[in-house]
């Protein structure tokens, strides 16, 4: 029996529900993967992250390699134990961070050189080291090591950097070895040409992965563009195995992504915004510093069951946060995971009953523009 596996439960139209299967437990898919860069979602206790529902947290192989170290990490049992989360984490293979995070990068054939923008000090990243980092780190779920390409790009330079990519991606997939228990996802690239995402989806399949990301979006295309390639993109990659889009989203780019056949997606947002003060719901959004807030006496969200919204009102989330008090980011941090894992369940549900349709028309009908 195969220590990591994914069953297909049910479709409706090009959605998909499953599950994926790790020793360190199950994925329920389509899954919001919170992120937890430098080992920790920001302002969540990992029981709390657990208590919104997510199965899976993102760690960052960049932040991490620089510190505290891989090494370290590992020497101290590895990051489950460091960051006392016990379930699945997938981690990104460091690339996409380094390009839009480190200093003097150095991009060549063989990989990335480049300053820490924390204390300056030299590094390099390969599709060697990155497979390195992430074992040492422990990840269940590991990323082969990419570029991702600035947009606005040309063509030509769209189609270099895919295919130095698909080359990272063989040399990922060799230096990843033989890991029962551990899966390797290959990353698509190809910015918005539907060609060279072909090409690039086929590269990827003649190596053979354990689960296909589309990469390159989330990158200021904007979500039009982004669903135009989404109606091709995942369509080229294998039906049996899990489909993730890096990056994504807002709630209403997630609803877009997994009608179009995405299974997984990660994003700062909801953890990054509830930290400034932007809760998202059901109804839309909520800058809780907006002034009229001061005196309101209702929860957030009167249907939402996490703990800022059954004990706490609008008037003392304003307060705190115009207090700068820590629990403010708490709340609205809980909030927003809580938020978007019952949208995730919500779709996992609708896809099983066959009505996601009508569960994404409800779901735009419930939204009102601008702030609530
Ligand atoms: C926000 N938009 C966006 N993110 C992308 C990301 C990062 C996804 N999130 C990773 C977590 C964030 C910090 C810890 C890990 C991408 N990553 C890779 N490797 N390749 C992409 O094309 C790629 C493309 C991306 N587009
Ligand atoms: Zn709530």
């Amino acid at each position: 029996m195969a220590q990591t596996s994914f069953e297909l439960i049910a479709r409706d139209g090009r959605a998909r529900r499953g599950v994926i299967r790790t020793p360190r437990g199950e994925i329920r898919t389509p899954a919001f993967m919170p992120v937890g860069t430098a080992a920790t979602v920001k302002g969540m206790m990992p029981e709390s992250v657990a208590a919104t529902g997510a199965d899976i947290l993102l760690g960052n192989t960049y932040h991490l390699m620089l510190r505290p170290g891989a090494e370290r990490v590992a020497r101290l049992g590895g990051l489950h134990t460091f960051m006392n989360w016990s379930g699945p984490i997938l981690t990104d293979s460091g690339g996409f961070q380094v390009m839009s995070l480190a200093e003097l990068r150095k991009l060549t054939e063989d990989g990335v050189t480049f300053r820490s923008h924390i204390d300056g000090s030299k590094h390099m990243l390969s599709p060697e080291r990155s497979m390195e980092i992430q074992k040492l780190l422990g990840s269940d779920i590991v990323m082969a090591f990419d570029e991702c390409p600035a947009l606005p790009a040309d063509r030509d330079r769209i189609a270099q950097s895919m295919r130095l990519s698909m080359r990272w991606a063989a040399r990922s997939r060799e230096a990843f070895g033989d890991r029962p228990g551990h899966m390797l996802f290959g990353i698509q690239q190809g910015g918005l040409e539907e060609d060279l995402r072909g090409e690039s989806a086929e590269a990827l399949k003649g190596i053979g992965f354990d689960g296909y990301a589309v990469g390159g979006l989330a990158v200021g295309e904007g979500q039009e563009a982004m669903f135009g390639c989404l109606d091709y993109a995942p369509g080229m990659l294998p039906e049996d195995r899990p489909r993730y889009l890096m990056g994504v989203g807002k709630p209403d780019d997630i609803v877009g992504a997994v009608k179009r056949g995405i299974d997984m997606m990660d994003c700062v947002l909801p953890s990054r915004s509830g930290r400034t003060g932007q809760a998202w719901t059901r109804r839309g959004q909520v800058n809780i510093k907006n002034a009229r807030h001061a005196d309101d006496p209702r929860p957030l969200d009167e249907n939402c069951t996490c703990p800022a919204c059954r004990g706490y009102s609008r008037a003392y989330l304003h307060h705190v946060f115009r207090a700068g008090e820590m629990i403010s980011g708490m709340l609205l941090t809980w909030h927003n995971l809580h938020y978007y894992q019952e949208l995730m369940a919500g779709m996992r549900e609708a896809i099983s009953d066959g009505r996601f349709e009508a569960f994404e028309t409800e779901f735009h009908a419930m939204r009102a523009e601008g702030d609530i």
